[in-house]
């Protein structure tokens, strides 16, 4: 009889010890951690993941449980990947238990095979070799094509119009077997690589001094807008697959990006490259995490939870747009996937290369501390200017819907000379709110403390925060009147003003409305590259790396709410906005212009922006973060709680703050949240913050700790969030 120390996912911040019957044992194959087992838990069977094998145990012999069962042949964890796991759920203080189960795909956790799906190959039994006559023609056509080709794929015979009828079938008959195959061909051969641009000298710069490095490395690649830095992706990736290496391409939302992927099967058309994205089903999940895991894939082009694949040997991280906040997970366990694949590369020692128009401050200040690398790229690869910008001071500027006359005329000039005109407004809806001409009453919420959005097209008023709906009020509910109007202005009032304005026009609308329907993001992508589209109208959807070759004029409607915000990270998040849909413009051929519509021209963050550039702006905003000693200058977590009863809330988090205070440890709080109330629930927050990052991991421990046994714990909802993004 041996121990196994296994990993269960339940809410707590432990691990647990069970026996294992030698009898058991033997059985089976031998046991190793990174094999799932088969548990009592309580009453229940559940599924556990094996951590360490002990000869011995401080659970008292009495106590001590066996294991039901050995679930796996081999390891589905590999001793490295369950490290990274460790790691995650001890930097996020997540319990570890349930960071196995979020990084797995859903039928390992609920333990079935990981071969379920991998079933790929069928070939001739020896009965069937011997062609026997079927009534069935089609069988006998099947059994033909196997003896002439010896092997062929599931999808090779579908293709061939075979059906799953008819292999079923010939397996009934024991004519033809299946079995698995993992193909890794790929890795011994050169990649065939599609045509290319020559590297201009600073891309050529950034892709040797990349190339070059040997062991861990991290390059943040800052590039602006349009300067290639996905040309330098491609061909860093071509020197990692000629080693016969994997690669793990992380990027925002790929639904927003077919374009890149694209691009990447272009160059690399008979490389195996797959996607990795919150669309997949649970088998196609299983199977690209089998063929990550067997070598069969060497590229994945994935968003944030890609981060947890296993890979047999990986050469390389590549995350693109990594100031992009898609990539923090922002509920249950809150990970930060460009972190997260900082410490991967450090485990693999191989190089990633984080690439952005507007890096975070996060990485920014790593670069500036020589922690990472940095390369520039300060040119863009097919336009000779720079995009001109114009701060345009909307005092006592007339407008329509929002759009200055001024702004109006200079559209009208572009589309005259056949150019796209791109319009950015970063609030979805017909308008923010309905309020009364007569009593000043405002449609909000009932449940959160914001107002509900007039979405006109569907004729109702919607909370973006908790999703409820409302019917469209013909009174006022406070006072009776009937002058109720939309009040501010949402994409949609936009659209339908532009459509008015310019009659002969097309206009496309892009937000999260207008592409709800599976397809309708590419039917409008698409519309836009092929010309059909003039005017775009949308919300940041538009910003995320589109290459709109056509675009020659942005105009950003309102930049005024991210100036005067409560959150410290308003400004970074609106100048990188900014800079981003600003890039959108001018990319091939002549320069752009954006226009920026302000009350607040002199402010000196426009300025700064307009006149400088991002670089320049991140720079001074470090400087600022450093004086007001913010992150990343220092380290911060939240202590979130909400519920129904705000006594309890704020009771919750008032015992957490120790009364004489912590040495190296700044709390603040508790506070209310910024949106004090979602869904009927009452929001505070408890700010933690310190110089030393071992301090605060130390501190958070010890709490995490302490919170599993409080009673008042139980009797709100809370969470932590370790190096949060999200004020709210
Ligand atoms: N060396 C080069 N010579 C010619 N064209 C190039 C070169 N490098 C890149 N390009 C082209 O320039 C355009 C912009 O490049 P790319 O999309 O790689 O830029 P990016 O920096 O990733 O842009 P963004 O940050 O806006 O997403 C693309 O059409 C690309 O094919
Ligand atoms: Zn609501």
């Amino acid at each position: 009889m041996y121990f196994v120390e296994v990993a269960i996912k339940v809410p707590l911040p432990r691990t647990f010890d069970y026996k294992v019957d030698s009898q058991l044992g033997e059985a089976s194959a031998p046991l190793k951690p990174g094999m799932r087992v088969l548990v009592p838990f309580g009453n229940q069977r559940k599924v556990a993941v094996v951590l360490a094998l002990k000869t011995t145990t401080e659970v008292p012999e009495n106590k001590i449980k066996a294991i039901f069962e050995i679930i796996d042949d081999t390891p589905i964890l590999s001793a490295e990947h369950i490290e990274l796991l460790r790691f995650t759920a001890r930097y996020y203080c997540y319990p570890l238990g349930e960071t196995i189960h979020i990084a797995l795909p859903s039928a390992l956790r609920q333990g079935e095979s990981p071969d379920k799906t991998s079933i790929n190959m069928v070939a001739l039994t020896e009965k069937g070799a011997l062609l026997p006559s079927l009534k069935a023609k089609t069988q006998l056509n099947l059994l033909k094509q196997l003896s002439q080709s010896g092997k062929s794929s599931l999808t090779e015979l579908k293709a061939l119009g075979f059906s799953k009828k008819t292999i079923d079938s010939l397996i009934d008959k024991a004519l033809i077997t299946q079995s698995i195959e993992h193909d890794n061909h790929w890795q011994s051969v050169a990649p065939t690589v599609g045509s290319k641009p020559t590297l201009n000298k600073e891309q050529a710069v950034a892709c040797t001094t990349i190339n070059q490095s040997s062991g861990f490395s991290s390059f943040l690649l800052e590039g602006v807008t349009g300067s290639g830095k996905t040309e330098v992706y491609l061909q860093c990736l071509e020197e990692v697959l000629k080693r016969g290496e994997q690669a793990l391409v992380l990027v925002p939302e790929i639904g927003l990006t077919p374009q890149t992927v694209n691009r990447f099967r272009r160059r690399f058309p008979d490389t195996p490259i797959m996607l990795w994205h919150s669309a997949l089903t649970d088998n196609e999940r299983l199977q690209t995490w089998r063929f990550c895991e067997k070598a069969s894939c060497a590229i994945v082009i994935g968003t944030r939870s890609s981060i947890f694949l296993p890979f047999l040997k990986l050469g390389m991280i590549v995350v693109d747009e990594e100031h992009d906040s898609s990539f923090k997970q922002q509920d249950t366990l809150r990970y930060h996937a460009r972190d997260l694949a900082a410490y991967r590369a450090y485990q693999h020692k191989i190089p990633l290369i984080l690439g952005s128009a507007t890096p975070a401050l996060e990485t920014l200040h790593k670069a500036i501390n020589n922690k990472y690398q940095l390369l520039s790229l300060t040119e863009r690869a097919q336009t000779a200017t720079d995009n001109q910008f114009k701060l345009l001071d909307m005092k006592g500027q007339p407008d329509q819907a929002g759009i200055a006359h001024a702004s109006l005329a200079t559209m009208r000039q572009h589309l005259k000379r056949g150019k796209q005109v791109m319009v950015f407004l970063n609030r979805r809806g017909f308008s923010p709110t309905l309020i009364c001409h007569e009593c000043g009453w405002l449609s909000e919420c009932k449940r959160c403390s914001t107002s509900a959005t007039f979405h006109k097209a569907i004729g109702q008023m919607i909370c973006h925060h908790c999703g409820d709906q409302y019917h469209v009020p013909h009174q006022c509910p406070d006072c009776g009147s009937t002058q109720i109007f939309p009040n501010g202005k949402g994409t949609e009032q936009i659209e339908e003003f532009l459509s008015s304005e310019f009659p002969q026009t097309p206009v496309t609308r892009i937000d999260r409305d207008s592409t709800r329907r599976k397809g309708s993001l590419e039917k409008a992508l698409d519309e836009i590259n092929l010309g059909g589209a003039r005017i775009l109208v949308g919300t940041q959807m538009l910003a995320k790396g589109h290459h709109f070759a056509d675009v020659s004029l942005v105009v950003i409607l309102d930049v005024d709410s991210g100036l005067y915000s409560c959150d410290f990270r308003a400004t970074e998040h609106l100048a990188q906005l900014v800079t981003q849909v600003a890039g959108r413009a001018g990319r091939s051929g002549e320069a752009g212009q954006v226009l920026l519509q302000t009350h607040f021209p002199e402010h000196p963050l426009l300025q700064d922006l307009v006149n400088n550039g991002y670089q320049d702006f991140a720079r001074f905003a470090l400087r600022e973060r450093e004086d007001a000693d913010l992150p990343p200058i220092t380290n911060m977590a939240i202590v979130r709680a909400q519920g129904h009863n705000i006594k309890q809330v704020v009771d919750f988090l008032t015992d957490l703050v120790p009364v004489s205070g912590v040495t190296g440890i700044q709390l603040l709080g508790p506070i209310p949240a910024p949106l004090e109330k979602v869904a009927g629930m009452y929001r505070f927050q408890l700010h933690i913050q310190a110089q030393d990052r071992r301090v605060l991991h130390q501190y958070l421990a010890q709490m995490v700790d302490y919170l599993s046994t409080s009673k008042l714990a139980q009797k709100v909802r809370w969470s932590l969030d370790v190096d949060p993004i999200d004020m709210i």
